[in-house]
């Protein structure tokens, strides 16, 4: 048992209904209840914990009590984490109603655009967490529609913080990156660095997928090497001109080559918050930035 482990255990836990809620490459997520609250939780065993050196063990625990001192309302909380049969446990806010990968694959396969109103109310809030993670110099490194969580209130949260780059590889690089090659910047793909106008770079990206239901770089048949030629010439379809000059704008001053000339989180907030508070705006739950539109449900 590691020091970092506070006492927890998988027996504290008991699998609600069905239990599984799906798989990824080095992980599976469960939905459980928490037996001394009764609240219901996600669940996540990672399970090449055991393979990862005791430098890299010690690396990813310390990242993840940073990301249990985060707390905003559009982050998914990490409630707990501890280590059981050499497995890496995470217990983490469970989300009810899937992604916002999920949201944007049923508009796009019914042909129904998002309305733009809608658009900003989703964007503003994955924004917020955004400028709040890197006031608390954070990097997500991995920000994309599937990692966009809905809760039963219709509120958006953004998960799966920062962690992948401990599992991508046994070979743990200081610079190791990781993230959905269709969102990857420049100078990810170049193999460069990863920098706090990466995680911008994505955003964008996500910004232009709310609005056309298509990642910005996404053709049939790409591999890696023509992605990321599209990527560095940042080869993409304009947005429609339904959309305001203010969302397009936005998304050209996010999907930038040099990171230098790319928008900041506050900054990216800062327009997205203002779009809400005019005459787009969706009401939202209670009124604030951080509330979500109601979210049609999954089929
Ligand atoms: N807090 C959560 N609440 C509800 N579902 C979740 C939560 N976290 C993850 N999931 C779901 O669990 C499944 C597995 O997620 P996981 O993060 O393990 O892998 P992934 O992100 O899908 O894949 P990859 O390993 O490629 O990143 C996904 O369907 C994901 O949407």
């Amino acid at each position: 048992m590691e020091a970092f482990n506070n006492g927890s255990r998988l027996a504290d836990y008991e699998m609600d209904g069905a239990g599984l809620i799906g798989r990824g490459k080095f992980s599976v997520v469960h939905r459980t209840r928490r037996k001394r609250d009764n609240k219901r939780v996600a669940l996540k065993k990672i399970q090449v914990f055991e393979m990862m050196d005791s430098k890299c063990r010690n690396e990813c625990l310390n990242e993840i009590k940073l990301l249990q001192s985060l707390g905003h309302p559009n982050i998914v909380q990490y409630l707990d984490a501890f280590i059981e049969d050499n497995e890496l446990h995470v217990a983490m806010e469970l989300a009810e109603r899937g992604d916002l990968g999920g949201l944007i694959k049923r508009a796009a396969s019914a042909g129904t655009p998002l309305p733009e109103g809608h658009v900003w109310e989703y964007f503003v809030q994955i924004a917020d967490a955004l400028r709040y993670m890197h006031s608390k110099r954070v990097m997500h490194r991995d920000i994309k529609p599937a990692n966009v969580f809905i809760m039963d209130t219709g509120v958006l949260k953004l998960g799966d913080l920062g962690l992948g780059r401990y599992f991508s590889s046994k070979t743990n690089m200081v610079h190791s990156t990781v993230g959905t090659p269709f969102y990857m910047s420049p100078e990810c793909i170049q193999g460069s660095y990863y920098d706090w106008k990466s995680d911008i770079w994505s955003l964008g990206c996500l910004l232009y997928e709310l609005a056309t239901l298509r990642s910005p770089f996404f053709t049939e048949g790409l591999n890696y090497y023509t992605l990321g030629k599209k990527i560095n010439k940042r080869a993409f379809e304009p947005i429609s001109g339904a959309f305001s000059a203010e969302l397009r704008g936005l998304v050209d001053h996010m999907i930038q080559v040099d990171p230098a000339h790319r928008l900041d989180s506050e900054a990216v907030y800062a327009v997205a918050v203002q779009r809400v508070g005019s005459s787009f705006s969706t009401p939202g739950m209670d009124g604030g930035a951080s509330t979500g539109v109601p979210v049609p449900m999954a089929s």
